[in-house]
């Protein structure tokens, strides 16, 4: 079954185009990646999925369904985003337990004492994180509690932007074998915007790469590892992201 089907997608900020033509398929439980160079509608490509980038024409649909231009209740159970920095989406004088409530709150749902203690254990937080506030946290536990509260809905699809880009090297690691853990327990579907190729070696199963707002090549992580594109410019984005190519000579 497809997840995201995009066909023939523009989308627009005012008179600027910042995604051209864009078709695309992610299949349930698969882990997607869009590369390439900062500017080129990443980003804007998981904002308009999720109603936050309103301008758009062609086809966005999730599960067969088709999107509509803005955001909406139903969607946000089934459908959430990872920002890269979890200080944008965590309310700085809100409590951990607060913004891992709110969504349940919002939605109705039952025990939610209980679902915040579960929340932050699946996300490898004890329970003493609840009341504190995001400026006592670290930036990899900021980011856990970001993935709880995304979680919280249950949605079958994260839509993950730079997830781990703001963080140490070192808790980098943690945190994508963190998703990686949870899209394995919950059959979940990522489309991750990263820089990283190694980050997509490791997470996903295949990616697009995409330059100046079109996909230039789709490819699996075979290709990736192998680095044998069809296109010059993937090759090259590959190239450069080899350790000795970005390693500065003194
Ligand atoms: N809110 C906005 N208003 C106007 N233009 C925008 C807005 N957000 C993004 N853009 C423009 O749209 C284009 C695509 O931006 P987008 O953030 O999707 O790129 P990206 O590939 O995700 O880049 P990066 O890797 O740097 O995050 C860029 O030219 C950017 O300047």
């Amino acid at each position: 079954m497809t997840a995201i089907h995009l066909q023939d997608l523009d989308i627009y900020y005012g008179e600027s185009r910042a995604v051209q033509g864009v078709n695309l398929d992610v299949a349930s439980g698969e882990s997607f990646a869009l590369v390439g160079e900062s500017g080129s509608g990443k980003s804007t490509i998981l904002k308009a999925i999720m109603g936050l980038a309103p301008d758009w024409t062609g086809t966005i649909e999730v599960d067969g369904a088709a999107r509509s231009h803005g955001t909406d209740r139903a969607f946000s159970a089934h459908c959430q985003m990872v920002f890269q920095d979890p200080y944008s989406s965590l309310h700085p004088r809100k409590t951990i337990d607060a913004a891992l409530a709110e969504p349940l709150l919002i939605h109705g749902k039952p025990n939610r004492d209980k679902r915040v203690v579960e929340l932050l254990a699946e996300v490898g937080l004890d329970a003493r994180f609840r009341f504190r506030f995001p400026h006592q946290l670290s930036g990899g536990q900021r980011q856990r509690v970001a993935i709880a509260r995304a979680l919280a809905l249950e949605p079958k699809l994260l839509l993950l932007d730079e997830p781990t880009s703001a963080l140490d090297v070192s808790i980098q690691a943690e945190i994508l074998n963190l998703l990686k853990r949870l899209r394995r327990e919950r059959g979940l579907t990522y489309l991750m915007v990263t820089h990283n190729l190694p980050v997509v070696s490791f997470m996903c199963d295949r990616l697009a790469v995409m330059r100046h707002g079109k996909i230039v090549e789709t490819a699996d992580v075979a290709t990736l590892r192998s680095g044998q594109f069809d296109s010059a410019y993937a090759r090259d984005l590959y190239r450069l992201s080899e350790p000795d190519q970005t390693e500065q000579t003194p």
